[in-house]
């Protein structure tokens, strides 16, 4: 790079600043001196506004006095949420207000735009010359998916096509330039190098000044209603989301805000790690939730859901327990489209007969048997859908609630709680019933002047009748106290006994078979109906089991739905199976789904393949509107250690190292007798001495994760972090982690506990071990107390060092 042109941008640089900085310090005092004035306006709100219901005009200007106040504080708001956004914005560009430059040229037209591109825009005191231009605006997408020559972009209107002349980066740091080049090839390799060669954080970082190409594709994508994206081991999958979802943010800027989006993250772990992405590029963070709290919180407190961790051990540590091959089978069969299907032809079933009511008791006596339940629900219309029937049982209920509790009035325990009112609650009786009077003449007064001014006709209320006898009254009421628990079952649909329901499929296979009509029963059925039938007698649900129970739960209640919603991400993809794929769905019918996996990584058994020809997950929305996109690059690891990861998968040969080098994974073969604790202490302390802040001890469960931290602690003391399921946050530093847990994130180095053949023999460990090895930036060792295991000798001996005894 020429001297010349580094002046030159130096100095642009230093204009560019020095306008920030007065428009800072202009919009400073405004900013303040608008907070002022909303808070002042906000505290004086109600000492302007004087309810004053004397006559029906002062009745009229207290209501219009209110609606103008609020009018003008609604305004200032706005004004001053939008100018403090503006000026947060500009601070924040000020260290680093860009990282890179096009030079344009439009077909047709005999000018080179210099087009400076950050994570905001800002513009000239003209109001027009965009001195920088958000990342995120159509003519930016040019420095993502171009390199020098002809290029184009679409705009609302329509696609420009021209000639690049120029594409240069910059690293500018504390608002001086620290490197600066001009890229020939799409986005420089050299500031990626630069960028991926730095250590791991407790914050995922954010990759404006380095999208590439395919992963901008997934950023911009607007069109497809379902956007899957299949990508190895560190391809950027969830950074491209995050970008994704402030490319969103700001493209929809007047439709869509940030609560409008949820991303269903792995575990709450990970959901501290990418916290801080958005906030970062100036926008409000969308929700977070874990699939595990949806169905915590529907199940309710009445049945304990499993979650998938402890399914995972389960899976990893049972072998030699009795049923664990029929609890495979159980497994397989609940995630798969074949039972969701057998489910619904259940409901079909259940239209006809077998539907499980709860009888009503009211003090010891059953009021309304579940026989007549039954009865009236099987005598209404068979063509309506259950949940149509179940309403009008519902409203049955209600009415049959209604008269009972008009009977009740009149029975001896209503007499005797007449006579053991005191004085005092006769008293507040009678007060009560005055205040509802007087409460009642109030809002009829406000009402009939709001329908004048509004000119809106208004429901007829009727009239207050207050001319009921006292006893009556209280009668009333305290038989009315007494229903509420049986009209909230009845509102809640807890009549229905939907554990019953789905309990029933597990009664016997000729049963099932009757009810569902499948004929396709994993070979251990009694078994796998032995074990449901067990868990939901202790009130828990297996975790296979908690989304088919929520699904027939709604075959009979009717569907949730969340409209609101207008996008939803589901990250780690692959662990999800079509059952909740097709929960999703119907949860969030007006929302548009990006999935991002890698089956690669799969290591729950109801895992969903993503990319594949004939996955269930291209059907979900159809596929005119699906679109699948592939990410074959990693950029996490080194290319020694992609070289040596890759190698363990089946078709890894597809996944595209990026050209960073580093030492090749060391694989530690321990001697009889020798101690692991102690060699792998040594080796952390010479990670520590090379720079290496994040260091993750990897290992399969979560008990081999207590043996290990109780082994290394002794040494490392509170250093050495132990993280189990319920850890809320991710810090950096020296961590003992299972692999499950440690899916999404990363860590300089990882030392992968005990490889040898008795921990990761059998063929679903294979992507266990993957997945472990795969979280490593820089550095991987491997240790093993006893042969290898069939995944890592399987290796070539290229690949990886030995370490020497
Ligand atoms: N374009 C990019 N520029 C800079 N860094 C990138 C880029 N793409 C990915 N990275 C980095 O690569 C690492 C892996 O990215 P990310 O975690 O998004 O991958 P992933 O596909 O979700 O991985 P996994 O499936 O293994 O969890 C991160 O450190 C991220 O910052």
């Amino acid at each position: 790079m020429e001297t010349k042109d580094w002046q030159q941008e130096q100095e642009r640089l230093e204009q560019v600043k020095s306008k920030l900085q007065a428009r800072i310090a202009e919009l400073a005092p405004e900013v303040a001196g608008l907070q002022d004035q909303a808070a002042d306006i906000r505290r004086r709100f109600w000492e302007e506004v004087t309810i004053n219901t004397a006559t029906d005009e002062d009745f009229e200007e207290t209501f219009h006095t209110i609606n103008q106040q609020s009018a003008v504080l609604a305004e200032r708001e706005r004004v001053h949420k939008l100018l403090t956004q503006q000026w947060k914005s500009m601070r924040r560009l000020l260290p680093s207000p860009y990282f890179g430059r096009i030079d344009f040229e439009e077909d047709g037209m005999d000018l080179r735009e210099q087009v400076y591109i950050g994570v905001s825009s800002f513009v000239d005191d003209d109001g027009l010359s965009f001195l920088i231009y958000d990342w995120r605006t159509p003519i930016a997408s040019l420095y993502y998916d171009y390199s020098p020559g002809p290029a184009s972009y679409v705009t609302p209107t329509g696609p420009i096509e021209g000639t690049m002349a120029l594409k240069r980066q910059f690293q500018i740091q504390d608002g001086q330039i620290r490197t600066m080049f001009d890229a020939s090839e799409t986005i420089g390799d050299e500031l990626l190098q630069h960028v991926l060669g730095q250590g791991a954080d407790a914050q995922m970082k954010t990759i404006v000044a380095t999208i590439q190409k395919e992963q901008n594709a997934i950023i911009r994508d607007d069109a497809s209603r379902m956007l899957i994206v299949q990508g190895a081991a560190g391809s950027g999958k969830t950074s491209a989301a995050l970008q994704r979802v402030a490319y969103l943010l700001y493209k929809h800027r007047q439709t869509i805000k940030a609560d409008q989006i949820v991303l269903f993250s792995p575990n709450p772990m990970f959901a501290s790690y990418v916290s801080t992405v958005l906030p970062e590029l100036g926008e409000e963070n969308m929700q977070q939730t874990t699939f595990q709290e949806y169905l915590d919180y529907w199940a309710g407190s009445a049945l304990r859901p499993e979650d998938p961790f402890d399914q995972i051990e389960y899976v990893q540590t049972a072998h030699e327990e009795p049923g664990y091959e029929a609890r495979l089978q159980g497994i397989a069969y609940k995630s798969s489209e074949a039972f969701l299907q057998a489910l619904q032809r259940y409901g079909a079933w259940l239209g006809q007969e077998g539907m499980q009511f709860q009888g009503i008791r009211f003090q010891d006596r059953e009021v309304i048997a579940a026989k007549r339940m039954r009865a009236q629900f099987y005598g209404y219309d068979r063509a309506l859908p259950l949940y149509n029937r179940v309403v009008l049982l519902q409203e049955w209920l209600l009415g049959e609630l209604a008269a009972l509790e008009r009977r009740e009035r009149e029975a001896a325990w209503v007499e005797e709680e007449l006579n053991y009112l005191d004085a005092d609650q006769y008293a507040e009786a009678f007060g009560m019933l005055h205040k509802e009077k007087e409460l009642f003449d109030l809002a009829e007064h406000y009402a009939s002047v709001r329908e004048r001014i509004t000119k809106k006709r208004r429901e007829d209320e009727g009239d207050f009748d207050f001319a009921v006898k006292e006893e009556e009254l209280l009668r009333r009421r305290i038989v009315k106290e007494r229903f509420k628990p049986l009209r909230k079952i009845v509102k809640t649909f807890a009549f229905v006994d939907v554990r019953a329901i789905y309990g029933q499929l597990f009664e016997s296979e000729d049963a099932y078979r009757t009810m569902t009509n499948e004929s396709h029963i994993p070979p251990l059925w009694p078994e796998v109906c032995r074990q449901t039938k067990e868990k939901l007698l202790r009130s828990e649900l297996f975790y296979e089991d908690a989304t088919p129970y929520l699904y027939v739960k709604e075959l009979v209640e009717g569907v949730r739905t969340n409209t609101e919603i207008r996008h939803v991400f589901v990250d780690e993809g692959q662990d999800y199976s079509m059952f909740q794929y097709e929960y999703l769905k119907k949860l969030f019918p007006r929302a548009r789904m990006t999935v991002l996996g890698d089956f690669g990584q799969a290591i729950f058994l109801q895992a969903t393949s993503l990319g594949a020809a004939d996955s269930p997950l291209l059907r979900l929305y159809g596929e005119a509107d699906t679109r699948l996109i592939r990410l074959v690059r990693s950029y996490r690891s080194t290319k020694e250690i992609v070289e040596f990861t890759r190698a363990m998968l089946p078709g890894g040969e597809e996944i595209v190292p990026f050209e960073r080098s580093g030492a090749k994974p060391l694989l530690v073969r321990l001697a009889a007798g020798e101690n692991r604790d102690a060699r792998l202490l040594a080796d952390i302390a010479a990670l520590r001495d090379e720079g290496f802040d994040s260091i993750a001890v990897i290992t399969k469960t979560a008990a081999e994760s207590r043996e290990a931290h109780e082994a290394l602690r002794v040494h490392l003391g509170e250093a050495l972090r132990l993280i189990t399921k319920e850890t809320p946050d991710f810090e950096k530093g020296v961590m003992v982690i299972p692999v499950y847990l440690a899916k999404g994130v990363e860590f300089d180095a990882v030392l992968v506990y005990e490889a040898s053949a008795d921990v990761y023999g059998r063929e679903n460990e294979r992507k266990l071990l993957y997945t472990a090895c795969t979280r490593a930036m820089h550095r991987l060792h491997l240790y093993a107390t006893g042969e290898w295991s069939p995944f890592v000798q399987a290796l070539t001996a290229d690949l990886y060092e030995e370490a020497q005894h």
